[in-house]
């Protein structure tokens, strides 16, 4: 019998109550048991929803209160010392996502522990926390909750499939630390592997059949160290008594599959990244292989095209007959909305769009009706194949999709409108000269505190509770209150800070046309933070100017700069949920051009200081490195298309944040921003170190403080940062910024870090000076 799985589902739940959990538990306005308790029951829920969609095999596993990598890592000991003096389990493991702030007690010591580092989920918006292993780390299986998760599901009569995440990725996503000489996670295999034995063996001993481990290092370039990792971790852990079902996804196996031949019972591929790979990966399966076919986006919203999964179903089991098949999405649903029963705006908005939707629910049910397409025929399952066979061809034709007008738009682009008048230096001088900032200037990344208060006002303004007049007067209040700040504070390079702005993707979706927008539509990005990514359906355009009155307004109220601040082609697309049905390098031209708009009027508005955010450039980065070139080459191209219409004295920012940079450094340079603040607080100046080796010419701010946690950084401790900088890195291209918006934050903790910020810069053009005198 074909079996209907899932490999994850949004455990934030549908109207975001595991963030409502986690955060009132943060806030002590609940305790550990309320904590616990909400979290059993978001779980049950999950499953039940599931099952009653037709899934067989449920994941447990899956859910987590921050991060599936941390949860690993504290399931095996890899606890760093800096946490060691935190003795609730639940405080120190938050702690390590991010970092403790508590003062001393008459019974315990202060505690000051800045959050483990954060880093891109392969090519995806969610970030992870990076594993830090020492060299002689030691391994210890601890209490690990997809134990108890599989036996709680269990006793509440359902069928579930354990979920972890593999040693080989496990290792690879981490990074070494302390080491007295360098050496790679992956060295570590030998000592990490018995307590996977351990833990293979205590869910078969709870009685479970199948596993699922997750090695999504499967569709990467794997160099022959990682290759031989692999098979001595498969060889060993295929001893324990439970059959392994190893999921790969977001990209084809490539020639990784003939790693995965041996040593495992089932393997998992995503049919929706690459669909031809199933004739290769089926003759590659041994006799007693089964495969699981990631017929389903995880990674977008549209319906799947039922008639062409279930082709490539049935050709699966004509090859490996109905007892080696499980149907499956093409990864975790976790990157997917919850459902699109919620979306009542939609529904009545654009009944059309609504009707091409799928969110995790609803794929859940597609899973379930390609399985029972193959097991108990196509008549059984007709009337959902003809309402999907409908939805599928209304998209296809829809007038929606398509405006002419840009499409003509598209083919008058010339080389020229990718190139800014002059080269750096020539701009260099011209802008200096008209902004005349001091050394190491100031700035900050956009966003100031999101308060309650403008959450609150925005979500009254959207419901007609209150008029657009007294939001928009509540708005430049917000603004004016950030600017006075930034004044006193003696930044030099201000921001508006982006109080008009739900999220700095969404928020501009909503001014473009080709756009669509959930009401609950949450994703998780990180811990309990979520996005609603919009849904781009349809050609992008401009509906008018979208920040020239906000900018405009800001402007007025000082005389010290205010940036102008945008969000960049390549992040707008890779943040939404993108149409499947034109090319990305056209879809992103489309928005570069709305956006070269926007800066050409941001200038004749008199803004000297453009700011184009890219921080998923990175991220979308293809994961094998042929595909690198032709992505950088578009997507670069996008970014120069939205910021080259400009004179030679507006200075054009950029900013990057949680990626490994190092990669794309040329990439970096080629986009020839006048200036790029870019995350490397966290990093150990990993980003800097490739410095050493390359120049890069423009003006950069390597962040001197981690914005994601609510620490406040000691001016000696960015001082540091900053004194490391300089042996990479020019004084006169520094800036001194922290590493990314500051809209997560509390005002307390931002006005306290901006003000020891400040200090530094200051003290850094004092000691210039004397240096100089
Ligand atoms: C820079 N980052 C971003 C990424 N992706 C994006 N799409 N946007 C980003 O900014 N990826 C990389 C990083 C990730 N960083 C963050 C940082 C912070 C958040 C975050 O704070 N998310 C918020 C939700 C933000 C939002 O859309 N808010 C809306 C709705 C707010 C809301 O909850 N409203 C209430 C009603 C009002 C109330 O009572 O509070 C409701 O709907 O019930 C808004 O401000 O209007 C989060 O809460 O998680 C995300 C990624
Ligand atoms: N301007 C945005 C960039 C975040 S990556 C902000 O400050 O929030
Ligand atoms: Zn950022």
């Amino acid at each position: 019998m074909v079996i209907a799985t899932n490999l994850g589902f949004p455990y934030v739940g549908p109207h975001r109550e595991l963030k409502k959990l986690v955060e009132s538990f943060w806030a002590s306005k609940s305790s550990k048991s309320d904590l616990l308790a909400g979290a059993r029951q978001l779980r049950e829920n999950h499953w039940r929803v599931q099952k009653e969609q037709g899934i067989d095999q449920v994941p447990v596993g899956d859910f987590t209160l921050y991060d599936r990598v941390l949860d690993t890592a504290c399931n095996f000991g890899v606890v760093p010392k800096r946490y060691h003096d935190i003795p609730d389990r639940l405080e120190q493991y938050f702690a390590m996502g991010r970092g403790l702030q508590k003062s001393a007690t008459d019974t315990s010591p202060k505690i000051d522990v800045p959050a483990m580092e954060m880093k891109k989920w392969f090519d995806t918006n969610y970030h992870f926390i990076v594993p830090e292993f020492e060299q002689h780390q030691k391994f210890t299986l601890q209490e690990v909750s997809v134990v108890n998760d599989f036996i709680e599901a269990k006793a509440l009569g359902f069928t579930p499939r354990p979920v972890v995440l593999g040693p080989v990725s496990f290792l690879y996503l981490g990074k070494a630390v302390k080491a007295s000489e360098p050496f790679e996670p992956i060295a570590l295999l030998d000592r990490l592997l018995p307590v996977y034995v351990d833990l293979l063996g205590r869910l078969s001993a709870a009685g479970a059949e199948w596993i699922q481990i997750d090695e999504p290092v499967l569709v990467l370039d794997l160099l022959d160290n990682l290759r031989l990792a692999y098979e001595v971790a498969y060889t060993t852990l295929r001893q324990a008594n439970i059959k392994i079902l190893l999921a790969s996804y977001f990209g084809p196996l490539g020639t990784n599959v003939d790693l995965v031949k041996n040593h495992i019972d089932g393997l998992h591929v995503d049919l929706v990244r690459d669909p031809n790979q199933l004739d290769s990966i089926c003759a590659a399966l041994g006799p007693h292989q089964y495969i699981s076919l990631g017929l389903v986006d995880g990674r977008n919203v549209w319906k799947n095209n039922l008639h062409k999964s279930i082709a490539l179903a049935q050709s699966a089991v004509n090859i490996l007959g109905t007892d080696r098949v499980f149907v499956a999405p093409s990864c975790s649903l976790i990157h997917s909305p919850y459902s699109t029963q919620l979306e009542k705006g939609i529904r009545d908005d654009n009944p059309e769009l609504f009707e091409w939707l799928s969110f995790a629910v609803e794929k859940c049910a597609e899973i379930s009706i390609i399985t029972r397409a193959i097991t108990s025929g196509q008549d059984f399952v007709r009337e959902a194949l003809e309402r999907n066979a409908l939805a599928v061809e209304t998209r296809r034709t829809s007038s929606q999709t398509v405006n002419k007008e840009i499409r003509r738009r598209l083919d008058t682009i010339s080389p020229n409108d990718y190139k800014r008048v002059s080269p750096f230096p020539t701009r260099r001088e011209q802008q200096a000269a008209k902004l005349r900032l001091p050394s190491f200037p100031t700035t900050t990344i956009g966003s100031f505190p999101q308060t309650k208060e403008i959450r609150v006002a925005r979500a009254k303004f959207a419901k007609g509770l209150i008029s657009p007049q007294s939001y928009d007067t509540f708005i430049k209040s917000e603004i004016e209150r950030v600017i006075r700040f930034q004044e006193r504070a003696e930044l030099d390079v201000l921001v508006h800070g982006e109080p008009e702005r739900n999220d700095m993707v969404e928020h501009f979706g909503h001014l473009l046309h080709g756009y669509g927008f959930t009401e609950h539509g949450w994703v998780v990005s990180y811990g309990s933070r979520c996005v609603k990514p919009p849904l781009i359906y349809g050609d992008v355009s401009r509906r008018a100017p979208m920040t020239v009155t906000e900018s405009a307004y800001s402007q007025s109220l000082t005389t010290r700069p205010v940036k102008g601040m945008l969000t960049g082609p390549v992040t707008m697309m890779k943040w939404s949920f993108v149409r499947d049905d034109v090319e990305p390098r056209v879809l992103c031209t489309q928005i570069a051009l709305a956006l070269r708009d926007e800066v050409v009027d941001l200038e004749a508005a008199g803004i000297a200081v453009i700011q184009v955010d890219e921080p998923a450039i990175r991220e979308g980065l293809p994961l094998r490195r042929q595909d690198w070139a032709a992505y950088l080459e578009w997507s670069v191209g996008c970014f120069r298309l939205s910021t080259s219409g400009v004179r030679d004295d507006t200075q054009i920012h950029t900013h990057m944040c949680y990626s490994d940079f190092n990669d794309i450094f040329d990439a970096i340079q080629d986009l020839d921003a006048d200036v790029i603040t870019i995350e490397n607080s966290k990093s150990e100046a990993k980003l800097l170190s490739i410095f050493e080796h390359k120049r890069y010419t423009n003006e950069i701010g390597p962040g001197l403080y981690d914005i994601h946690s609510p620490r406040v950084p000691s001016v000696e401790e960015m001082a540091s940062r900053l004194e490391e900088m300089l042996r990479y890195i020019p004084k006169h291209l520094i800036w001194v910024n922290p590493d990314c918006g500051l809209k997560s934050r509390a005002w307390p903790e931002v006005e306290a870090a901006l003000l020891n910020m400040v200090k530094v810069a200051k003290q850094f053009r004092t000691h210039e000076e004397t240096v100089v005198a």
